[in-house]
């Protein structure tokens, strides 16, 4: 049984796929012998999907081409009417990746489900991100983000110092997912917040790695790499049980929040109730850990991947960042109000040219699990979807001749504005599976950025070295040092 599983999951299923294509006219990249192929392949990953050149230069690429990975046969889309069908109209054939399947911690959180698992769960959690939610939590962003700015202050040496900003907002971003989704402090013991985040981020290069560099060509590599899989095992060993701390801990102060009148239950609070009683969003033991391990991970990674990016573009734009404070002290400092968010529209206008830039997920994937039409392309079963966003958000027959450049107005008039096909900008995905985080994401990046450039000015230090590395996210590989002056 074993030999014919083999023989079907290795050979069989790629060849039909790869027939299926070819015989439907689609582009393969590289173009080679199919031995060949399978050998120069971990090559071509790594060259296109590694690096982030890589990625840009799929746009242009055909709209539609596939490649082999190993036992893999992935589809490169990159057309917003045959992305709508995917992510919208034909949600229902497809689910997770099998990158993101592999993720152990993720589990059957809400990330990685699918089918009824995943609605059950979506329902469940859906409330808890509503704005009127997040409204509440914007005092502890609010507080989190003038602590850490005073804090830099206190260690200034003539008025200036250098920061490496994308480990301080992946620190920032731990420390407020864990209040706001656990009601935790993960400050304590010191230096927890980057043990969790640098976990996290060597898991997550460790599994890319696996699925998409010479471990998806040869087989058994994992065993001939027992380094690799061992640092995975201790941290998925290391997160899950700093969670199932913060559960026990949860449990036992039994604080649910869910009798107060006027306030929404946190994450940890309705995902423990919905496990004890016996309602319709009934979940298990296991669930609630994949989706605290789901949450710390979604909402440290991207949140501060947007606020990098955006600190590095605002560098090199120095009149950006000044019109940017201008408008943070006109509308903002004086009175640091949920409100007063709306206000800031040049920094929304920035947020949004960042996320179309450096998108923080720069692609999207699919499994299909079910044989359906896209366009003129019958999409078989087994097939793997690749959505290339950052290249999507960087077409130039979409959204102009500069599309490369940073130009924040080109969102003065919103997205509609800014690009001939609005559904090619898909920094939170669409459809049912869009971002659950996006208004916490966006609350937390305007109000940090806004008491950033409330206090400092900065730019880049000539240690940086401009390298966006992408895993799940896309992350400066050797961090982002910046010269902060206090103002
Ligand atoms: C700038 C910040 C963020 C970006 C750019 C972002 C991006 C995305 C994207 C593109 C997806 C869709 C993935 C797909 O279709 O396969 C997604 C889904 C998701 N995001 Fe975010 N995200 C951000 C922040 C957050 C935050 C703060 C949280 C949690 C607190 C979060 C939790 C999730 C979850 C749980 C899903 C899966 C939703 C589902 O499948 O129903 N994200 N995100």
């Amino acid at each position: 049984a074993k030999t014919s599983l083999f023989l079907w999951n290795w050979i069989w299923t790629p060849l039909s796929l790869v027939r299926s294509c070819r015989r439907q006219g689609i582009a393969e990249h590289p173009r080679s012998l199919p031995i060949w192929q399978l050998l120069s392949f971990s090559k071509f990953v790594r060259l296109n999907l590694d690096s982030w050149t890589g990625l840009i230069e799929l746009g242009h690429q055909e709209k539609v081409f596939y490649f082999v990975a190993g036992t893999k046969v992935r589809m490169s889309i990159r057309d917003p009417s045959l992305v709508r069908q995917i992510l919208i109209d034909n949600a229902t054939c497809y689910s997770k990746p099998s990158f993101i399947r592999s993720l152990k911690i993720l589990g059957n959180g809400l990330f990685s489900a699918s089918g009824d698992l995943w609605d059950n769960q979506r329902q469940l959690l859906g409330r808890i991100f509503h704005t009127k939610a997040i409204k509440n939590h914007f005092e502890s962003i609010l507080t989190s983000a003038l602590k850490v700015t005073e804090m830099w202050g206190n260690e200034l040496e003539n008025n200036c110092r250098e920061v490496d900003i994308n480990q301080e907002f992946l620190d920032i971003m731990v420390e407020l997912i864990g209040k706001i989704a656990f009601d935790a402090d993960l400050s304590i013991p010191s230096g927890n917040l980057s043990m969790i985040s640098k976990s996290f981020k060597r898991y997550l290069h460790n599994k890319w790695q696996i699925c998409f560099g010479p471990a998806a060509t040869i087989p058994w590599y994992k065993i001939l790499n027992m380094h690799l899989v061992k640092e995975i095992y201790e941290d998925e060993c290391q997160l899950s049980n700093l969670v199932k701390e913060v559960i026990k801990n949860r449990q036992c102060s039994n604080a649910s929040t869910l009798d107060e009148v006027d306030h929404d239950p946190i994450l940890i609070d309705r995902l423990l109730d919905a496990k004890s009683l016996v309602s319709s969003c009934n979940i298990s033991t296991g669930q609630v850990l994949d989706n605290c391990l789901t949450f710390l991970l979604a909402g440290h990674e991207t949140t501060s991947s947007l606020l990098s990016w955006t600190v590095y573009l605002l560098s090199l734009n120095q009149l950006w960042q000044e019109r940017a404070r201008a408008e943070v002290q006109e509308f903002f400092s004086w009175h640091m109000h949920w409100k007063n968010l709306t206000n800031l529209k040049l920094i929304n206008m920035i947020l949004f040219e960042s996320l179309r830039l450096f998108p923080p997920q720069p692609v999207i994937g699919r499994h299909c699990m079910k044989k359906n039409l896209v366009g003129e392309y019958e999409v078989d079963k087994g097939m793997e979807i690749l959505i290339p966003i950052a290249a999507l958000h960087r077409d130039q027959d979409l959204w102009g001749d500069d599309a490369n450049e940073f130009r924040p107005s080109r969102f003065a008039n919103g997205i509609n504005g800014a690009c001939k096909d609005p559904s090619a900008y898909l920094p939170f995905g669409t459809g049912p599976r869009t971002c659950i985080g996006q208004t916490l994401a966006l609350t937390e990046a305007r109000t940090i950025l806004a008491v950033m450039l409330d206090n400092y000015a900065w730019e880049l230090s000539p240690a940086y070295k401009h390298y966006p590395h992408v895993t799940l996210t896309l992350q400066p590989k050797f961090g982002m040092p910046i010269l902060i002056t206090k103002l």
